[in-house]
């Protein structure tokens, strides 16, 4: 009933021990609140809150339009509603290295339990879209080096992504993604690699968790869990999957309720009130009041 039962320290700890080269936990994006619980019932590793997802669902494009308060805000309903680890895409940061530390507070304070700062321009642009424009290697790492000092629960997970292969060769994105480990990274996202062998590689060369990106639609092909484990990887997003899943499905049953003057022919697709109602918890609201909850539902 209401929100989880575990503490946002309890959270990042298991983040903490979850986070093991190979060991390919998934973090299914979580679109909305109300995918949380059925994220973790599925029996997932963690959520994932994506920066795209955020501004999209504003009917925004994910080219930094979204500000620090609307993340914090949103990533925290989302990470209150599970006991899963939650892990938010901070973009770059929300501003220079002093507000990328406030970043982390406020993050830290909403109950996330890691997030990720990316080494791109502003305005940034989604990782698998070409002329990504990356920052000089200074200005990547005093972000990420402003981030470890502002945390205060050193189990908060602080992730620096590096949008370097975009432009650069594989070397010297690992020469990046090193840099960003010695500034006080705990985990390298590397964006954008081109093959399951530059995962291997990544994976090879470093010595901290690698997440890999299965988005759709973008640069790198859609591995399996078993092929990224093996490649060394420790975590694996799908950062707009329910988004668009969603936004297919009502999409579809938009055209055909104005095609047929009904939805009638899509209902079997839809979640029933049965399920929602399951989803939300109904039953554990009315064992805790009885009284409020007396009606049988179709
Ligand atoms: C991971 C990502 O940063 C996100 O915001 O979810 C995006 C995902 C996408 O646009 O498909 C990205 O830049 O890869
Ligand atoms: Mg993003």
């Amino acid at each position: 009933m209401l929100y989880s039962t575990t503490t946002p320290a309890q959270k990042r700890q298991r983040l903490r021990e979850i986070l093991v080269p190979g060991a390919g936990r998934q973090f299914p994006g979580t679109f909305t609140p109300l995918s949380a619980p059925l994220i973790e019932e599925k029996g997932f590793d963690g959520l994932y809150v994506s920066g795209a997802v955020l501004a999209n669902e504003l009917g925004l494009p994910d080219i930094g339009l979204t500000t620090l308060s609307e993340v914090a805000q949103r990533a925290g309903q989302i990470a209150r509603l599970s006991n899963l680890p939650t892990l938010v895409d901070a973009d770059t940061g929300f501003g220079e290295p002093m507000n990328v530390a406030r970043t982390v507070q406020e993050l830290e304070g909403a109950g996330l339990a890691g997030c990720h700062i990316e080494d791109q321009f502003n305005p940034k642009r989604c990782g698998h879209l070409d002329g990504k424009s990356v920052v000089d290697a200074e200005t990547a790492t005093k972000r990420i080096r402003a981030a470890a000092q502002a945390r205060r629960d050193e189990n908060f997970l602080l992730m620096a992504r590096t949008d370097m292969r975009g432009s650069y060769s594989l070397d010297e994105t690992i020469d990046r993604a090193r840099m960003l480990v010695a500034a006080g990274a705990d985990a390298i996202f590397p964006e954008a690699l081109k093959d399951l062998e530059e995962f291997r590689t990544v994976c090879r060369a470093l010595d901290v968790p690698v997440l890999a990106n299965m988005t759709e639609f973008g640069k790198s092909e859609l591995f399996t869990r078993r092929q990224l484990a093996e490649a060394g990887v420790a975590l694996i997003i799908y950062p707009v999957t329910s988004l668009r899943s969603a936004m297919g499905a009502v999409e579809r049953t938009l055209d055909a309720l104005a095609a047929d003057g009904t939805q009638a022919s899509q209902v079997d697709q839809m979640m029933t009130r049965a399920r929602l109602y399951e989803v939300v918890d109904y039953a554990g609201y009315s064992a805790f009041d009885d009284e409020v909850f007396t009606f049988d539902v179709p």
